[in-house]
């Protein structure tokens, strides 16, 4: 599924209206009439309604939803803001109007009735530019999150970002929340985003007909491709995969081995590991490459610390990689196809491997002390290559990329915000490598500009020890199975969350790997 950015969305609208298909009113309509009918599938029984209405197109939505409520039975208070909305949201005002009064949006009207069954809040949508100010904002702090449901995301979201306009990008204190948000043709970035997932509660796309004009459109206005790359990102649901046929079908066209392979064709990784001690690290990954199904896996530990290895898995081969010569030696066998470093491999460890590891030009995993190691030494982060993927939480972001952090933790005044999407993208330019920035809400970018945002804010037991190890491990099994860098990194975070899902509560990053067997079946893989 595709992500559009509000740009984007704007731009694949107007060519809607320009070819003469479809009107504004007509586009509003079905906007209104998908969410009224959310609402009645939500809320069968008739009740009262409270609807807040803003000063553009969002609003105009809001009065469809308004009126279609009351046709169905609902007693329906409407508060909206004065001012011109627009041709299309003044037809909808002027058609509520017949039905009854439109009551100034201010915190005296609010309550000065109970709100209802239900509040809609058709305030701001993706034209929200600044934080909600004076009399809309003190209204929408009263909102009862509980019965709330929004109409493209709840006011004051800016949809590219997934902030709140005009406060800090951590802590919930006091943010607005839906319990079910329907948008429009496709989800936004900031529907996945920050705090998008928690202020929106359940959410539903719904279909107003723009497809045809979505495939030619989506390729981004100017102003989404100012270098001129592509605008595309990708959404990778993972909650969805198991239902939605053709992510499964995608899931499986990556993951299937033909019959008549043998192991050599399955691919050969190697998990380089660290000293005495460090050893659990690679070997979570190594587990994880295994399981993904690379034909090969050796672990590649100092000679020191060889012995550390013995246990299990048996599936798992072993061999000393004390310094760069061995390195290269072992990358002379042209079936070793893919490489991890980083797990416990030790910052110093990390630094003196990896220009034997990337100068081989393999697809290479670069993960924890491998990060730290190239943020330190700008030589060894030139020799990155398009093969290669960065998989850094935020931590290590914001040391490979400080100035990219940094415009991250700015308070973000006016929409649109920067976003998580914006720096992996930007981070992927410019080191040339697949950028992976991991999270509650993955973004992986690629240096030509596709990206893929990753929601699994559901299954936060995933931030445990070890467990990106266990990522960088399928990262690389995937790798050496041929699978391309990105797809690669998109499938192991897919099958990283779905595994985590499937085990809940109590999950230790060991878990992760061993339960792969069982995801991949369901996938029919
Ligand atoms: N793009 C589409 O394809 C469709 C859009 N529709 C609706 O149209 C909405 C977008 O409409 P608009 O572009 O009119 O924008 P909004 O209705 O989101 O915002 C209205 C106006 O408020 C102003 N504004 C922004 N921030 C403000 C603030 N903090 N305080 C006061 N004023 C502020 C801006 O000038 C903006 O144009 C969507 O969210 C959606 O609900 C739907 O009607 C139909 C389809
Ligand atoms: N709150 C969260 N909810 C869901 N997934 C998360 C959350 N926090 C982190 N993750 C995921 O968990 C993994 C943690 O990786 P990392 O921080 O490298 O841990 P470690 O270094 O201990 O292995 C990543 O895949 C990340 O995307
Ligand atoms: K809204």
């Amino acid at each position: 599924m595709e992500i559009l950015s509000t740009a984007q969305m704007r731009a694949i609208e107007s060519e809607a209206m320009t070819s003469g298909a479809i009107t504004g009113p007509q586009l509003m309509e079905r906007a209104g009439a998908a969410v009224a009918g959310q609402i009645r599938l939500a809320w069968p029984k008739a009740g009262r309604a409270t609807v807040l209405c803003g000063p553009g197109n969002n609003g105009g939505d809001g009065y469809v939803i308004a009126l279609l409520l009351r046709r169905a039975g609902w007693r329906v208070r409407v508060l909206g803001c004065d001012g011109d909305p627009g041709p299309d949201a003044a037809e909808m005002r002027r058609r509520w109007r017949q039905a009854g009064p439109v009551l100034p949006l201010t915190p005296q009207a609010f309550l000065a009735a109970p709100p209802g069954d239900i509040c809609v809040d058709a305030v701001f949508g993706t034209g929200l530019t600044r934080p909600p100010a004076r009399e809309i904002a003190q209204v929408l702090a009263l909102l009862p999150g509980e019965d709330v449901v929004a109409v493209d995301c709840p006011s004051g979201l800016c949809l590219d970002s997934g902030v709140l306009l005009g406060r800090p990008r951590a802590g919930d204190a006091g943010m607005p929340r839906a319990r079910l948000t329907v948008a429009f043709d496709s989800p936004k970035p900031g529907h996945l985003l920050g705090l998008g997932p928690a202020v929106c509660g359940r959410l539903v796309i719904a279909d107003i007909g723009l497809g045809p004009w979505r495939q030619t459109a989506a390729r981004g206005g100017p102003e989404d491709r100012p270098d001129g790359r592509p605008g595309l990102v990708a959404i990778a649901q993972p909650a969805t995969a198991p239902r939605d046929g053709a992510a499964r079908s995608g899931l499986r066209a990556l993951l299937a081995k033909h019959s008549p392979a043998h192991k050599f064709s399955h691919g050969h990784a190697l998990i380089l590991a660290g000293g005495v001690g460090a050893g659990g690290a690679a070997r979570l990954a190594a587990r994880a490459a295994l399981r993904i199904g690379a034909g090969l896996v050796t672990i590649g530990p100092p000679a020191e610390a060889l012995a550390e290895h013995a246990g299990p898995p048996d599936a798992l081969m072993r061999r000393a990689v004390d310094a760069a010569p061995d390195l290269s030696a072992m990358l002379g066998d042209a079936r070793l196809r893919a490489i991890c470093i980083g797990p416990g491999c030790g910052t110093r460890r990390a630094a003196a491997l990896l220009p034997a590891a990337l100068g081989s030009g393999r697809p290479c995993v670069l993960d924890a002390d491998a990060l730290t190691a190239l943020a330190a030494d700008a030589d060894l982060a030139a020799g990155l290559h398009a093969a290669c993927v960065l998989t850094p939480h935020a931590g290590e972001f914001a040391r490979l990329f400080p100035d990219l952090a940094a415009r991250l933790d700015a308070v973000p005044a006016r929409g649109p915000a920067v976003s998580r999407l914006d720096v992996a993208r930007e981070a992927a330019a410019r080191c040339g490598a697949v950028v992976l920035l991991k999270g509650p809400d993955s973004v992986i970018a690629v240096p030509d500009g596709r990206a893929m945002i990753h929601s699994a804010v559901d299954v936060p037991w995933l931030a445990t020890a070890g467990s990106g190890d266990s990522l960088a491990g399928l990262i690389a099994g995937a790798m050496a199975r041929g699978v391309a860098p990105c797809d690669a990194a998109g499938l192991a975070v897919i099958l990283h969350a779905m595994a985590a899902r499937s085990i809940g509560a109590g999950l230790i990053a060991d878990d992760i790997p061993d339960r792969l067997p069982a995801i991949l079946r369901g996938i029919g893989a």
